[in-house]
């Protein structure tokens, strides 16, 4: 294993081993506090872009799932079609790996996928220094080879439009079913997995595309990497449904969240350090009920910000930051937390319930 350094942007160093695949590497460095899933996490396409370390300090010791495919494109175990993390940070890389689904190590799949991985850092001091400093960006970089890679800089950079599709792609297409259009921001298939389940046809758009033009009864917005203020062209199509005439429901998962309130005319702002666990409680406005979710974001609704015809629907119990919108009156919600999980708790995926039974 060879020797690597990350640097932060503070000049901050931290050494470690190299334990995926051989190359330098710069982006925002991000902590996520769950036991669990680095799987999920690592093919979530919320995460291009950033290199993400792992406060739970034993990674890898159930290995990683078979990559495959269903019939109707989606991953059986992962949540798209490859690695969208640009690195992982561990403290202690497990290398012996046992688990009823593991079919390779993680240090072997980092490999194929051409991504970093390294071990050996302490992950929760660096946990320490993001959240006094804020994320942060940094790089990773080989302590035998000279340090020529620029640093990341993500201002004004659109990775939605990287991770998007490019065609609309359809599932469950059926007589009689009805229809859901979903916005792809970069979508964790597990959410198109919750639609289908719960059995509708689901129409798959790129981010850009106006779906206006397309015959629909719910309107379905996903997750997304990077600065929603990047994606004004989602945001007029989001207007122009919900000026429409014709008042059908709509869900927002995360990027959604953050899109629909955009088009309710709130202001997006960065957070901290983000929300990145499989624990982060939040309470339904209005009532003292209380969930535990699984969060993946950087930014966050000013709700302050909101229109008059819209109010806040969660609240996160931990810093008090919005975590989803409702039209007071329309059938239309949002959760910046993600209701389908994978991975993390489930409690909440009862909106998907809500979201369906609107459309009926
Ligand atoms: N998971 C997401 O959709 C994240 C949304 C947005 N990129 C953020 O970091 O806040």
């Amino acid at each position: 294993m060879r020797n690597v350094t990350l640097i932060l942007d503070d000049g901050s160093r931290f050494h470690g081993k190299s334990f995926g695949y051989e190359k330098p590497v710069a982006g925002e460095v991000v902590f996520n506090t769950a036991m669990m899933g680095y799987p999920e996490s690592l093919t979530d396409p919320s995460y291009a872009g950033q290199l993400m370390t792992l406060t739970y300090p034993l990674v890898g010791n159930y290995g990683v799932p078979a990559f495959t495919m269903e019939e109707n494109g989606l991953a059986t175990f992962m949540e798209s079609d490859r690695i969208y993390a640009s690195a992982i940070i561990v403290s202690d890389y497990s290398l012996a790996y046992n688990h009823w689904n593991a079919k390779e190590s993680l240090a072997d799949w980092l490999k194929r996928e051409q991504v970093p991985g390294i071990t050996g850092v302490d992950t929760r001091e660096l946990t320490k220094v993001l959240r006094e400093h804020g994320v942060m960006m940094g790089k990773i970089v080989f302590d035998d080879e000279p340090d020529n890679i620029p640093e990341a800089d993500y201002n004004g950079v659109n990775f939605v439009d990287k991770v998007s599709c490019k065609e609309i792609i359809r599932y469950n297409e059926g007589d009689g079913r009805k229809k859901v259009v979903l916005v792809d921001c970069g979508v964790k298939h597990n959410i198109i997995r919750c639609l289908l389940r719960r059995g509708v046809e689901v129409i798959r758009v790129p981010w850009d595309y106006d779906f206006n033009t397309l015959e629909f009864d719910g309107l379905f917005l996903a997750n997304g990497p990077g600065d929603p203020d990047t994606c004004e062209a989602a945001v007029a199509n989001i207007r122009k449904f919900l000026a429409s005439p014709s008042v059908r429901p709509c869900m927002g998962i995360c990027m959604g969240n953050q899109l629909l309130s955009k088009a309710a005319g709130a202001r997006i702002y960065k957070l901290k350090y983000g929300h990145r666990s499989h624990n982060q409680p939040v309470r339904m406005v209005g009532t003292t009920r209380c969930f535990i979710t699984s969060q993946n974001h950087g930014y966050a609704v000013d709700a302050e910000t909101l229109g008059a015809d819209w109010e806040p629907l969660f609240v996160n119990m931990n810093d008090g930051s919005n975590e989803g919108i409702r039209h007071k009156v329309n059938p239309w919600f949002s959760a910046q937390f993600h209701p389908e999980a994978c991975s993390g708790p489930v409690d909440t995926e009862f909106m998907f319930d809500d979201f369906v039974n609107l459309l009926k």
